[in-house]
């Protein structure tokens, strides 16, 4: 059967990359992007786009319906350091949007469901090194509950409808191609741009501070990677906890100055240091490992190296 694609959230960090790796695999017709804002020139230019706000259900099924829909991928979401910000809007947006996509996939609309958690469902009291898939999770963020509660009624939909529903627990993710939405690992993103620009940089997360990483293209191959496994591989159905590398900032800068040896970075943690001491530094992903054969590929220097030489290009410099 043809599988027609809607991306939800397709304008930002993780959708612009994801809406072309599917466009490569489906056929750029077959995979619909859709955001409140417009997205990308490369994926405005190279296939269906359809202007939506998830927390409107009727325009999702509208949407669905009229291109054929058989999956989605919902990414929209409020990240960990704007919701702090705005936590009923957070927890509205986070949360109501699920659950027009699951009620669509309940009702016979959409066969299949990917929904993004995050390691900001962890809390201060989980264990920080080698956090295991099940262990206490009790999350001090808006952010981090409504990715707690959204793994369970994910997991409800799975055991009570028969819902398709994946997921995974995303580390913070550095990408080139499409800038990150207001978390709290956006700093590992900003440090490749100053660095360039001007040679230095002021992380707003303190030394030491070690948290769970991955470079975009293993992201993009996870997420891919889980939704193609046959459906009983998947036997996580809350959702899995994903590992590429761990690092603190000043592992970072020590990986920039290989290229870059005059680079300076200096510490002024700001509120998102709070956040940051609640997540695990290590991850355990063994049951992504064993369940649909999870390996990451990207380790910090190498991550580094593709960072520079394609932000330089980016960056005209
Ligand atoms: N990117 C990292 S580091 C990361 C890590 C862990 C989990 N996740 C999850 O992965 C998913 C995608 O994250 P991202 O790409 O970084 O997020 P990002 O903030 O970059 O993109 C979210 C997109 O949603 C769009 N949006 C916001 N409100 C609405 C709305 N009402 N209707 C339609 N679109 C809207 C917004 O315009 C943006 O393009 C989210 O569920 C995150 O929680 C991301
Ligand atoms: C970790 C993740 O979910 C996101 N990068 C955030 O900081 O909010």
């Amino acid at each position: 059967m043809k599988e027609v694609i809607l991306v939800l959230g397709a304008s930002g960090q993780i959708g612009t990359e994801l809406v072309m790796n599917l466009r490569e695999t489906y056929g750029n017709a077959n995979v619909v992007a859709s955001d409140i804002k417009d997205a990308h020139p490369d994926v405005m230019e190279s296939g269906p786009f359809e202007e939506i706000n998830v927390m409107d259900g009727n325009r999702i099924a509208e949407v669905v319906k009229k291109h054929g829909v058989t999956q989605v991928y919902h990414l929209v979401a409020m990240l960990s350091a704007t919701a702090e910000r705005m936590p009923e809007k957070g927890w509205a947006l986070n949360m109501d949007s699920l659950f027009h996509v699951l009620n669509l996939a309940k009702d016979g609309a959409i066969k299949k469901v990917y929904w993004p958690s995050s390691i900001a469902c962890f809390g201060p009291n989980t264990p920080k090194m080698n956090t295991p898939q099940e262990t206490i999770m009790e999350p001090s963020t808006v952010y981090g509950i409504s990715k707690q509660a959204g793994e369970q009624w994910c997991n409800y939909y799975f055991n009570k409808y028969n819902v398709d529903v994946r997921s995974i627990r995303y580390p913070g993710i550095i990408s080139w191609k499409s800038e990150p939405g207001g978390g709290t690992t956006d700093y590992a993103v900003e440090i490749y741009y100053e660095a360039l620009k001007q040679g230095k940089y002021t992380s707003f997360l303190d030394k030491g501070t070690m948290l769970p990483m991955m470079y975009m293209p293993d992201a993009i191959r996870a997420t891919v990677g889980l939704m193609d496994a046959p459906a009983d591989q998947v036997k996580v159905r809350t959702s899995y906890n994903l590992a590429g590398i761990s690092f603190a900032p000043e592992h970072v800068a020590e990986s920039i100055q290989k290229i870059m040896p005059d680079f300076k970075l200096d510490f002024a943690p700001d509120f998102r240091q709070a956040i940051a001491d609640s997540w695990p530094s290590i991850i355990d992903d063994s049951r992504a490992r064993e369940d649909w054969g999870w390996k990451h590929e990207f380790d910090l220097d190498r991550m580094t190296e593709d960072m520079l030489t394609n932000l330089k290009v980016k960056l005209g410099l």
